[in-house]
């Protein structure tokens, strides 16, 4: 008997089908106004629709943003690029020990009438709220689920008990957790290189993992390393803010990034993109 899938599957195989593109993604992080606050942009970037326009002309696959911003800046990414819409975030005007906690920051349904492919949300796993962000994290997933919207897990072990948030017994803890926890794409920290992001590619267990772009490398050819490192190691590609939005020339980052992640172009021939 020929098995007929669900509309939830076959909404979100469509879905996740826009964000990776040939089994591979490049997607704008661009949720910082909330998490790290508007000094994370240099001034020429704090205008979200500037920087947003340099990124979808340079070709990126998704962007993921909070809700209000992607309706303020609909006209620049609308039916040009995925949209993936975090639904968690925090502010660091929190006091310290309650800033690994992520709160709700929009709904599913904000996600469905943005016609976004994908919901997105943290988890910090081993926080001292570990179990109250697994309670928000399985209400947005059952949400989702309803809609046929495949959840990213932005998996970011981090936590009192927790002495290198970097160390890939720590990540691929996060990874395997987030894996268990239903996850669709799952976005961690680089671990370094090649041989332990494979590690914390199979602890993911086939789920897509895609690196967590993280401070901004002081040379470009340092974060194109590190891409195809992941690349090489399994990885499906890479969720980026600062080292895109703190460069002077971000279309050509992306442009860089791109070639690495899809033309499978080494970082030695990818970063001459970035001297045009
Ligand atoms: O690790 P931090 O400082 O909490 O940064 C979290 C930020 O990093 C991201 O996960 C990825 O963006 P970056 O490439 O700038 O690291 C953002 O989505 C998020 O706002």
């Amino acid at each position: 008997m020929n098995y007929s899938p669900t509309y939830n599957e076959v909404g979100k195989r469509i879905r996740l089908s826009r964000i990776l593109r040939n089994d591979r993604a490049v997607v704008f992080a661009f949720d910082h106004g909330v998490e790290h606050g508007p000094s994370d942009f240099p001034p020429e970037h704090v205008n979200p629709r500037v920087i947003l326009e340099k990124v979808v002309d340079a070709g990126v696959d998704a962007i993921m943003m909070l809700p209000g911003i992607a309706r303020l800046t609909w006209d620049i990414w609308g039916n040009k690029t995925a949209l993936i819409i975090k639904v968690t975030s925090k502010t660091n005007l929190r006091p310290k020990d309650e800033r690994l906690l992520q709160s709700p920051f929009g709904f599913v349904e904000d996600a469905v009438a943005l016609g976004a492919d994908a919901v997105a949300a943290t988890v910090y796993w081993g926080s001292q709220y570990e179990d109250l962000m697994l309670q928000r994290w399985f209400t947005i997933r059952d949400a989702a689920e309803t809609y046929g919207l495949p959840c990213l897990q932005l998996a970011y072990p981090r936590g009192p008990a927790i002495a290198n948030r970097y160390d890939v017994e720590i990540v691929r803890y996060g990874a395997r957790a987030a894996a268990e926890s239903g996850a669709d794409l799952i976005k961690t920290y680089y671990t370094g290189s090649l041989e332990t992001f494979r590690e914390v590619v199979k602890a993911a267990s086939g789920v897509p993992v895609l690196m967590s772009g993280g401070p901004r490398r002081e040379k470009e050819i340092d974060f194109l390393r590190d891409v195809w490192n992941v690349i090489q190691a399994g990885g499906k590609g890479v969720v980026v803010g600062r080292n895109v939005f703190q460069h002077k020339n971000p279309k050509a980052m992306i442009k860089a990034v791109k070639a690495v992640v899809h033309e499978n172009k080494t970082p030695e021939e990818a970063v001459k993109l970035l001297e045009q």
